[in-house]
């Protein structure tokens, strides 16, 4: 059984942090990997999972506690699926606003109809940094790449991401509505049917 007075985030995306807290609630404590160290670990893997498990375990190892990890980014469908786990260093490392003026470029010439993206996330848990039976949930959100930034709520590429349910981007939406149906939300829905908290 997890204590989950002590889970760790796995993350050092402020944005990750405040949207699972608000999704937990107030019955698990979320403690950034951040008060542990600095250091982030190179995501070698090939796939969300891979690198969900990566970050969880290198957490859990580093702080001696149950760890949760969020790997998450952008699939295009215009690119073929990029920059998916890549998302992150899109614009090699330069950061979001970076990412976000590449990706606008790329796309600059491409029609509506051909616009489509999907937002991806994968949660892992484990028990302990060796856990063999890592909890994994995923979570995907349909959307549109915008033609220019639009709306200031959120992080990432938030402000490109055309959400038709919504007719808004995602981040003119306010973080409680993101936070219901997100990629982000519906893999936490996943996560807290395992565990029983739901
Ligand atoms: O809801 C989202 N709204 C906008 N953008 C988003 C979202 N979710 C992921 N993204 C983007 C941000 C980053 O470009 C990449 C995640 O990369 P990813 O490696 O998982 O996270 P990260 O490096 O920011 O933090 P960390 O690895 O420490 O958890 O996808
Ligand atoms: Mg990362």
């Amino acid at each position: 059984m997890i204590n989950f007075t002590q889970l760790v985030l796995a993350s050092h995306n402020a944005g990750k942090l405040k949207e699972l807290q608000a999704m937990l609630g107030e019955s698990v404590h979320l403690r950034s990997i951040g008060e542990f160290s600095s250091v982030e670990p190179e995501e070698t893997g090939l796939s969300f999972v891979e690198n969900a498990i990566l970050k969880a375990r290198n957490a859990s190892r580093i702080s001696g506690l149950p760890a949760l990890a969020d790997d998450s980014g952008l699939a295009v469908d215009f690119l073929g699926g990029a920059p998916g786990i890549y998302s992150a260093r899109y614009a090699d490392g330069k950061g979001d606003a970076a990412n976000n003026a590449k990706l606008l470029d790329v796309m600059k010439d491409v029609p509506q109809a051909e616009r489509g993206a999907q937002f991806v996330c994968v949660l892992a848990l484990v028990r302990h940094a060796d856990d063999p039976l890592p909890i994994l949930c995923e979570g995907l959100w349909h959307g549109r790449i915008l033609t220019q930034a639009s709306g200031e709520h959120g992080f990432g590429y938030d402000p490109l991401f055309w959400v038709p349910e919504r007719e808004c981007s995602s981040a003119e939406l306010k973080p409680s509505d993101k936070n219901q149906i997100s990629h982000r939300a519906r893999a936490m829905d996943l996560l807290r049917q395992r565990l029983g908290l739901k």
